[in-house]
């Protein structure tokens, strides 16, 4: 797919060895301001390797991750740390500090910004708690703002996480898994908020209809490579089918 604006992201024929096990080989790709993106295929394909090369985390063995412009591999630590504050990650298990408030945690997403003093008085004295409630009022849990994290449902859970993202302000956000521990309908719902975050996104999932649903465009990955990338509804039955065989 091609676009005339910059891409977010840019993978420059990347791949990614664990133990000279190549999890992710010669991906080349580019994603575009305001896509939906979803990352789909087999446990084991190497989609949340491609988050984690997307955001920073780890590097390729071979080949460029580029973000906003910049190639990651040139870029100082403190660089890398810069562009990492535009790219919000939402994760399946939530990474929330459980025993505190919601508010805390939904704080956290200032953290790139603000010094270590604000930081810890925040932890006594909330700072910004009217930007917290109105990050909590638009994932719908604005009542729960002073609620320690572990006394939430999961759902709930993942919604403060999506709160703390939006907090941060991110240009893109990235999700991984962001809906595998919660029940179809709580999925549904929580795709829904982050279709309609007004974000890119670029998420993975195992349930393929919900990436169907609400991505425009597909990544299938099989075996570390792009098995296809297209629109959402050019998607066949054959290309899943494909995407999912098992190997005999
Ligand atoms: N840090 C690591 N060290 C060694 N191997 C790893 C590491 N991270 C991932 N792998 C391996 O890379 C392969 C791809 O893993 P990855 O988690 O990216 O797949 P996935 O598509 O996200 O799978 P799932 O849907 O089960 O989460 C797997 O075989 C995994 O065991």
């Amino acid at each position: 797919m091609t676009n005339n604006q910059y891409p977010i992201f840019e993978c420059k024929n990347v791949t990614k060895q664990f133990n000279n096990f190549p999890v992710i080989q010669e991906i080349t790709l580019q994603i575009f301001p305001g896509q939906k993106v979803a990352l789909v295929g087999s446990s084991g394909a190497g989609k949340s390797t491609l988050i984690n090369l997307l955001n920073g985390t780890i590097r390729p063995t071979y080949g460029q991750v580029w973000v906003l412009g910049r190639d990651l591999s040139q870029l100082k630590p403190q660089s890398v740390r810069k562009l990492q504050s535009q790219i919000g990650t939402i994760y399946q298990q939530f990474h929330l500090v459980n025993n505190l408030q919601v508010i805390h945690n939904v704080n956290a997403g200032h953290l790139g910004r603000w010094s270590f003093l604000q930081a810890a008085f925040s932890l006594m004295f909330p700072l910004e708690v009217e930007t917290a409630v109105g990050a909590l009022k638009r994932v719908g849990i604005a009542e729960k703002v002073y609620q320690r994290c572990d006394r939430l449902s999961g759902g709930q859970q993942q919604r403060v996480a999506i709160a703390r993202v939006l907090v941060q302000d991110p240009v893109v956000i990235l999700a991984d898994e962001p809906v595998a521990s919660l029940d179809p309908e709580l999925s549904r719902e929580i795709m829904q908020l982050l279709a309609e975050l007004g974000k890119t996104l670029v998420v993975s999932l195992h349930d393929f209809e919900l990436a169907r649903r609400f991505c425009d465009r597909i990544v299938g990955l099989r075996q570390g490579r792009v098995l296809f990338d297209c629109a959402a509804e050019a998607v066949t039955l054959e290309m899943v089918d494909e995407l999912y065989k098992r190997d005999n």
